[in-house]
C-alpha cells in the first residue's frame, strides 16, 4: 500500500516523498526552510499543486451489429433486420479557466462503449464521451498511442440514424448503399491497421485497428491537428455524465494495468522516456477541446450488409461476423504538463514579498504570510494599463540556493516562467536587518541567477529588472544603495509592496521592458559578491 502511494507521490511531484510511513503525509510537499531563515516554515498541508500528470485514456468500444432475420407469414424466408452497433464514446480534454491544476483528474479515463444493435433495424446507443477539464497552458506529451486531434466545429451533413447519439432509433431503411459505403470504409481501415496498442509495440500486427481513417470518412467534423491553436470548439456528441455506464468494468485489461502502472512507476517511466513525443499539442484557449482517445466504430447489423456479396455461403457467414464485430476504442498514454502563460515572471527567495507585490500590481489575492513557502502553487495576476494594454504576471513559489538539487520546492515550478517575456527578480532588502540571518540582496540575486541557469541555460538572458522590496524597513535604504553599487546592467526599483510605494514606477518599468528594443538580462559577471 505504502509502496503504491510512494510511487504515486513520486509521479506527481519531482520531490522526494516523506520518508516516514505516515499515510497522512501523502500528497504534501516536503519543504525545507531556506538557509539562514530557519524557525518559521510553512505548515505541511495537502494543497500542493499538481502540474505534471500521467494519464491513460481509452475510447469506448463500439457496439456489435445485430444479426437477425425477420420472418412473417407472408415472407417465410425472412429479411435481415439487425441494426448497427453504436459508436463508442471519446475521451476529451477541455481547456478551462476555472481549473488551476490536474488535481481533479483521474489517472485512468475511459469512455463508455456503444450499445449493441438490436433487431427491427434498431441501432445501438452511442457511448457517452468522457470529458475532463484541464487548465489553460496544458502541454501534452505522448507516451504511447495515437496522436490526439482537435474537435473542430464545422457544418455537418444532415444526420442519418448512424449519427444520432444516445438513442435507440428505428432505422427507416436498411439502405444497401449505406451498407456498401460502410463496408468499403471498414475494409480500408482494416487493411491500414496500425500498431497502437501496448501489446503491439514490438512491431507485430495487432488486432486493434486504427480507427482514424474510417472515422474521418464517416465524421467530417473532426480533423487531425498537431500543435495548432484553434479557437473555441464544440463537439456534437458530448455527454458529461458517465455514472450509469453499464459497461465500465468490462474492459478489465485496461484497468488491470493500473496496478502495474503504480507498482513499477519509476522503472516504467524511465523505460518510457525515450519513446515520449514531447509537446505534441498545447491547450491555450478556454473552451478548446482535444480528443485524446477515440471511440471504436460499431459493427454493422445484417440489415446494412448487402446481399449481393459474391461469396460462398461459408465465407459470407464469416464476412458477416467480421463486419458485425465492433472495433475497440483507441488507447493513449499521455503526460500532461502545465506551463502557465504569463508575460512577467516574479522570481525570488521565499518571503521576499513576491505574493505581496503581485497583489499590489494586480487584483490577484494570493496567500501572504510571514513564513517561507506560503506560496505552493503559481499565482497569476493581470496588470492593466491606462491604454488597456494588459500584462500577465506570474508569482511562483520561492526558490532557494540548491533548488536544482531538489531543495525547497526545487525546480518544479520554474516551467511556469519558461514562457514569460520578462523576469522580475524580487529581492528582500531586509533579509539581514534587525538581527535576521538572511542573505544580502546581491547574494540573493546571484543564487537566483545560478538556479535559473541550472534549470535552463540562457533563461537569465531575458529582459529583466530588479525589485528591491521592503524599502520601508529601517536600514533598508543603505542596503539599497549598496545593491545599486554591486549590480550593474539592469534597472532596479525600490519598492514597498505592502504600502504600494514605488509600485507605479515599477508598472512603468515593466511596460518599458516589454516594449524595449534592446533590453538586457542579468549577468553573473556584473554582480559583485564578497
Ligand atoms: N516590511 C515589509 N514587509 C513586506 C513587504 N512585502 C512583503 N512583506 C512581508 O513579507 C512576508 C512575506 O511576504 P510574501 O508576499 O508572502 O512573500 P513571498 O515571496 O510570496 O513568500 P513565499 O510564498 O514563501 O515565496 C509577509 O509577512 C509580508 O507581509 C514590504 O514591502 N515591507
Amino acid at each position: 500500500m505504502w509502496r503504491r502511494q510512494h510511487a504515486l507521490l513520486r509521479r506527481i511531484s519531482p520531490l522526494k516523498p516523506p520518508t516516514a510511513c505516515s499515510a497522512s503525509a501523502i500528497g504534501c510537499y516536503h519543504a525545507s526552510a531556506p538557509e539562514g531563515r530557519k524557525g518559521k516554515t510553512a505548515p505541511l498541508q495537502a494543497r500542493g499543486m499538481v502540474d505534471r500528470f500521467r494519464l491513460r485514456a481509452k475510447g469506448g468500444d463500439g457496439g456489435n451489429g445485430c444479426i437477425s432475420i425477420r420472418r412473417s407469414r407472408s415472407d417465410r424466408q425472412g429479411k435481415p433486420d439487425g441494426g448497427n452497433g453504436g459508436r463508442g464514446g471519446d475521451v476529451i480534454l477541455e481547456c478551462s479557466l476555472s481549473i488551476w491544476d490536474f488535481s481533479g483528474l483521474q489517472h485512468h479515463m475511459k469512455a463508455s462503449r456503444g450499445g449493441h444493435g438490436v433487431s427491427k433495424n434498431q441501432i445501438g446507443t452511442r457511448g457517452s464521451d468522457k470529458i475532463a477539464q484541464v487548465p489553460v497552458g496544458t502541454v501534452i506529451h505522448l507516451v504511447q498511442g495515437e496522436q490526439p486531434s482537435l474537435a473542430v466545429n464545422k457544418p455537418t451533413r444532415a444526420l442519418d440514424p448512424w449519427d444520432i447519439p444516445d438513442t435507440v432509433e428505428h432505422s427507416p431503411f436498411s439502405s444497401s448503399h449505406i451498407g456498401r459505403k460502410m463496408i468499403n470504409d471498414l475494409d480500408s481501415s482494416l487493411s491500414d491497421q496500425q500498431i497502437s496498442s501496448k501489446e503491439c509495440t514490438d512491431g507485430s500486427e495487432g488486432d486493434r485497428g486504427n480507427n482514424n481513417q474510417r472515422e474521418k470518412k464517416t465524421y467530417s467534423m473532426t480533423e487531425f491537428v498537431r500543435t495548432e491553436d484553434y479557437g473555441v470548439t464544440s463537439y456534437p456528441h458530448q455527454v458529461e455524465a458517465d455514472e450509469n455506464d453499464q459497461f465500465d468494468d468490462e474492459d478489465e485489461e485496461f484497468w488491470e494495468d493500473e496496478d502495474e502502472l503504480d507498482m513499477d512507476e519509476e522503472a516504467k517511466e524511465e523505460k518510457d522516456e525515450p519513446a515520449i513525443q514531447f509537446s505534441i499539442a498545447e491547450m491555450t484557449r478556454p473552451g478548446q477541446r482535444l480528443i485524446i482517445a477515440r471511440g471504436g466504430e460499431g459493427g454493422l447489423g445484417n440489415a446494412c450488409i448487402p446481399k449481393d456479396m459474391r461469396l460462398s455461403k461459408a465465407h459470407r457467414q464469416e464476412e458477416i461476423i467480421r463486419l458485425s464485430t465492433a472495433q475497440p476504442g483507441t488507447e493513449t498514454s499521455l503526460i500532461l504538463e502545465l506551463k502557465s502563460i504569463a508575460d512577467v515572471g516574479l522570481v525570488g527567495l521565499p518571503n521576499a514579498g513576491k505574493s505581496t507585490l503581485l497583489s499590489a500590481l494586480s487584483r490577484a489575492r494570493p496567500e501572504i504570510a510571514d513564513y517561507a513557502f506560503t506560496t505552493l502553487r503559481p499565482n497569476i495576476g493581470s496588470l492593466t494599463y491606462e491604454d488597456y494594454f494588459s500584462v500577465k504576471v506570474a508569482d511562483i513559489p520561492g526558490l532557494i540556493k540548491g533548488a536544482h538539487e531538489n531543495r525547497g520546492l526545487g525546480h518544479a515550478f520554474l516551467r511556469h516562467i519558461e514562457r514569460t517575456k520578462v523576469l522580475a527578480y524580487v529581492l528582500d532588502l531586509a533579509a539581514t536587518l534587525n538581527g535576521q540571518k538572511g542573505v544580502p540582496p546581491w547574494e540573493q540575486l546571484r543564487d537566483l541567477v545560478v538556479e535559473l541557469e541550472h534549470y535552463q541555460e540562457g533563461l537569465t538572458k531575458r529582459p529583466s529588472l530588479i525589485v528591491a522590496n521592503k524599502i520601508d524597513e529601517e536600514g533598508a535604504e543603505a542596503i539599497y544603495k549598496e545593491l545599486k553599487k554591486r549590480v550593474q546592467g539592469v534597472p532596479i526599483f525600490p519598492v514597498c509592496a505592502i504600502l504600494q510605494d514605488g509600485v507605479p514606477d515599477l508598472r512603468v518599468g515593466l511596460r518599458d521592458l516589454m516594449d524595449a528594443s534592446d533590453p538586457q538580462g542579468v549577468e553573473l559577471s556584473k554582480i559583485l559578491v564578497d
